[in-house]
């Protein structure tokens, strides 16, 4: 069973303080007409001691943004640049969204306190700054289902309705507007640094890469990597280890992220930012989430390759304070990592244990095969193999020869997987637009949790932090 950080209390830390004159830009909460609490994630309260607040303190600081926090004297606008679709954009930033406040967990590890659809900031270009709360309901499922499946995922912490009315390409307008508050390790993102290469800030650049490897530590770099005493090549390994570990959990998972954009990878290897996402109806490498991703470069097969070309992007940043092969040599790292991954990660999924890189590859292969031959839905087909069961042929040979871990939950024998398949949410949706009935969204909720604590913590690479511990 996952455990509980050991102490809940709320401690509020600014370590971004230092970095705030070139990192972001001070900015105001929109003042809203109204704010209706819609979601308070009561656990991830609990770990870092907020869930002794009232709904109306909730909404106070959820809300209205208020108070400001002792240490960070105004909400952060974060600076960033990123490839969007590979064509590189110097106008993003935070356009909806601040850093609200940082804290540290019992762990003492840090946590963010970040925002979307907070109003508007110097980003905004012609955006309102708003969110709607279709697109938060959205966000509490994706990082519900991802948490119960071992995805190094940001968290949902709240959703407030605000009363407005949204016109939005994308959804049936006007509609609803909400504010969400993300729990995450961090909001520094790829493009927070190719924003620095570009603007020539090397300074500012060394001094990110000694906050991400103070704030996000892992292991150092293997004994035998050139350069291992370079920050920066030390951040390249972690980033390289994050990023192949994040896109193996994610095609365990049967997700498509949808848009793996540069400014959407954060150097914690939090999973985040989740727009036109889907989980898979059936195993189909090229199954595509974005309807505006016409050319599939983000479809469900090509996601380790989008990372992997992010991480690239990554080393030519960091090659402003580092030689070319210590950071070429990391990225070297990428490909085996995520097999090793995507291996534990498929066993840990079908509650078996690991027999190592060749049996599991092969058993990857074999189930995929499988998958796509049979057009079965991936959620089904790990709950009906749980522990190496059924399985036909050269498949069903394989799983007979590993070890089951032992499930004693009940969840395991009920016989029917949770899912998240477009049709559910659009369901638990409809139940909100059209009668305001959050009983579907909390129902599902309690089950996805339920699952998670089934499924117990996921694999994670060595000495990398996991905020999946509760
Ligand atoms: N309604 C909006 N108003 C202002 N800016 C917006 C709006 N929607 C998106 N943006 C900005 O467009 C860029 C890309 O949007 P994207 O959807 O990737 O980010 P986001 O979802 O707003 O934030 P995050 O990446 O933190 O989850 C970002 O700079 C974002 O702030």
């Amino acid at each position: 069973m996952p455990s509980a950080p050991e102490h809940s209390e709320y401690r509020p830390v600014t370590p971004i303080e230092t970095l705030a004159d070139w990192l972001g830009d001070e900015v105001a909460a929109a003042d809203f007409p109204e704010t209706k609490l819609r979601f308070r994630n009561d656990r991830w309260a609990a770990a870092v001691g907020l869930d002794g607040l009232s709904d109306e303190e909730w909404l106070k600081h959820f809300g209205r943004f208020l108070p400001l926090p002792e240490n960070l004297p105004k909400p952060l606008a974060l600076r960033y640049h990123g490839h969007q679709f590979r064509v590189y954009n110097p106008d993003i930033g935070d356009g909806r969204g601040f850093l609200f406040a940082q804290m540290r967990d019992g762990e003492e590890r840090l946590l963010d306190l970040g925002t979307k659809g907070s109003g508007q900031t110097p980003w905004s270009r012609a955006g309102d700054g708003r969110l709607t709360l279709k697109g938060g309901l959205r966000e509490i499922l994706a990082t519900e289902m991802l948490e119960a499946l071992g995805v190094n995922t940001s968290k949902t912490f709240s959703i407030v309705e605000t009363g407005e009315q949204l016109e939005r390409g994308d959804e049936p307008s006007p509609t609803r507007s909400a504010v969400m508050t993300r729990l995450s390790h961090g909001h520094i993102r790829i493009g927070t640094f190719q924003r620095l290469m570009v603007l020539e800030e090397m300074d500012h650049m060394a001094a990110l890469v000694d906050y991400c490897l103070t704030q996000f530590p892992g292991p150092p770099p293997p004994e035998d990597a050139p350069g291992r005493d370079e920050p920066a090549v030390q951040l390249m390994h972690l980033v390289v280890e994050r990023l192949a570990d994040l896109a193996a959990s994610w095609m365990v998972a049967g997700f498509v992220h949808g848009v793996l954009n540069t400014d959407n990878m954060n150097i914690s290897g939090e999973s985040f930012d989740y727009g036109p996402w889907r989980f898979l109806p059936k195993w189909e490498p090229g199954f595509t989430a974005a309807y505006f991703d016409h050319q599939g470069l983000y479809a469900f097969g090509r996601q380790p390759e989008a990372l992997h070309w992010n991480c690239g992007q990554f080393a030519i940043a960091l090659r402003t304070l580092a030689d070319a092969p210590p950071l070429i040599a990391a990225m070297e790292r990428f490909g085996p990592l995520y097999m090793a991954a995507v291996g534990r990660r498929w066993c840990w999924r079908l509650g078996i244990e690991s027999k190592g890189l060749e049996d599991d590859g092969r058993l990857v292969g074999l189930s995929e095969a499988a998958m796509a031959e049979s057009g079965e839905q991936p959620d089904a087909f790990f709950y009906r193999h749980r522990g190496g069961k059924s399985g036909e042929g050269e498949l069903g040979e394989l799983l007979q020869s590993y070890t089951a871990i032992g499930d004693d939950h009940p969840y395991w024998s009920e016989g029917a997987p949770e899912s998240m398949l477009i049709d559910e949410v659009e369901a638990i949706w409809s139940a909100i637009d059209e009668r305001d009935d959050w009983q579907p969204l909390h129902d599902k909720v309690a089950r996805l949790r339920r699952m998670g604590e089934a499924h117990g913590p996921a694999p994670v690479p060595a000495g990398h932090i996991s905020k999946n511990s509760i």
